[in-house]
């Protein structure tokens, strides 16, 4: 038997690593001779940097940046590992076969939330109108530095609305008002903006590829714009939105004007309060799917075929699970590597409309909590349930094999 093991972290309660643990230890105590390919999995939300550098041998990194109100905070990235380090990894850990494919050289990985995310601020201090994501350019020029011409970077769950300016800046780009004097960080300012300036851009940038993994597909402005939609989550009262969303489209206006590029309505451009948008306007970058990112970068295709099951998992899993994320994204990479294996979902909390998965590419999902237990109770012995969740399923396997 040969089991693929590919779960995303179950939030607060297990990294993706140790979902991935747990499962192998509720396998193994029916088919402790099974051959186990251990791929700890994201979709470029929170968890991400680590299961690339878990699943590649790679390294964390981490720098000295500014937070979403100009605080210095120390963040952390990841460096993907080489063929060698990745072999170094397995062979640190027989038993984890995962981390033998060659990843391209010199990939970074950067949670944007490391520098500029929500939890940085709180019910007082939270103001989209002063918040920037100066950090997050920070932490690519860190990566830079560090010789990552290949970026990959996950945008959500911001603290920001500046539209991905002060990313640029950091990076090299100036934002000038009519006195040529550069405007204040944040996106209650941007309607100062006069002129761009890019002659200043780090160079580097140039030479580097930037794939981002966008949480959402908003526009950066209107209804189901980054002001609009996320504004209110992050302090801002109606008012605020109003001037937020037309700061972003002025900015927007400049950017087509003197850039030449349309961003205002590209899906993706309005993820965490617009960063889409300034890593299309200011980096050779493309919006891409988070989890097929990650399964591209770990080979989780490749690693599926010849295997008779896959298993994935989630916090939660129901009916949006089919819209990119990880259980669905998993499911879909392992049929490419091989069209008959069996894919297995489990779940701390089982939603609504899971039936609308099973045509998809998802053969079952199984709630992992045994019976009525309190939150605390649940996510404390998550670990234990996940075990016991797979060492049934692999009885009903066994049943079978
Ligand atoms: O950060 C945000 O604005 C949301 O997570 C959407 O990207």
């Amino acid at each position: 038997m040969k089991f693929v093991i590919a779960p995303d972290s179950f939030k607060n309660c297990m990294t993706a690593r140790e979902a991935a643990e747990a499962i192998r230890a509720g396998l193994a105590t029916v088919f402790p001779e099974a051959e186990y390919v251990m791929v700890p999995m994201a979709d470029g939300g929170e968890g991400t940097v680590q299961s690339l550098v878990d699943a590649t041998g790679g390294s964390l990194r981490h720098a000295d940046v500014l937070d979403p109100l100009q605080r210095s905070v120390r963040a952390t990235y990841g460096v993907l590992g080489s063929a060698a380090d990745a072999a170094a990894a397995a062979s640190a850990d027989a038993t984890d076969t995962a981390a033998a494919d060659p990843v391209p050289a010199h990939t970074a990985v950067i949670e944007m939330a490391a520098a500029s995310g929500i939890q940085f601020v709180d019910e007082s201090t939270k103001n989209p109108l002063i918040t920037t994501t100066y950090g997050t350019g920070q932490l690519i020029r860190a990566a830079l530095d560090d010789g990552a011409r290949r970026i990959i970077i996950g945008i959500g769950g911001s603290a920001t609305n500046d539209g991905g300016a002060g990313m640029a800046e950091a990076l090299g780009v100036r934002f000038l008002d009519a006195d040529g004097n550069p405007i204040p960080r944040g996106g209650g300012f941007l309607n100062r903006l006069v002129t761009i300036d890019t002659s200043g851009l780090d160079p580097r940038i140039a030479e580097t590829e930037i794939l981002i993994a966008s949480d959402v597909t908003n526009p950066l402005v209107g209804p189901k714009g980054a002001s609009a939609v996320f504004g209110p989550q992050k302090g801002a009262t109606p008012d605020m939105v109003r001037r937020l969303d037309a700061n972003l489209a002025y900015y927007a206006a400049i950017i087509s004007d003197q850039l030449g590029l349309d961003v205002a309505h590209t899906p993706g451009a309005g993820a965490a309060g617009g960063l889409g948008a300034g890593l299309l306007a200011f980096t050779k970058s493309q919006m891409r799917s988070g989890v097929k990112i990650v399964s591209e970068t770990v080979g989780l295709a490749a690693k599926s075929e010849g295997a008779d099951y896959c298993f994935t998992g989630e916090g939660g899993i129901d009916f949006q699970t089919q819209y990119g994320k990880t259980p669905m994204g998993v499911a879909q990479a392992a049929h490419q590597g091989n069209p008959d294996i069996g894919v297995i979902a489990f779940a701390g909390c089982v939603g609504e409309g899971i039936d609308q998965l099973y045509g998809l590419g998802i053969d079952a999902v199984f709630g992992i909590v045994p019976g009525a237990v309190t939150l605390d109770r649940a996510l404390a012995d998550g670990p234990a349930n996940l075990a016991r969740a797979a060492e049934n399923v692999a009885r009903l396997i066994a049943l079978r094999a």
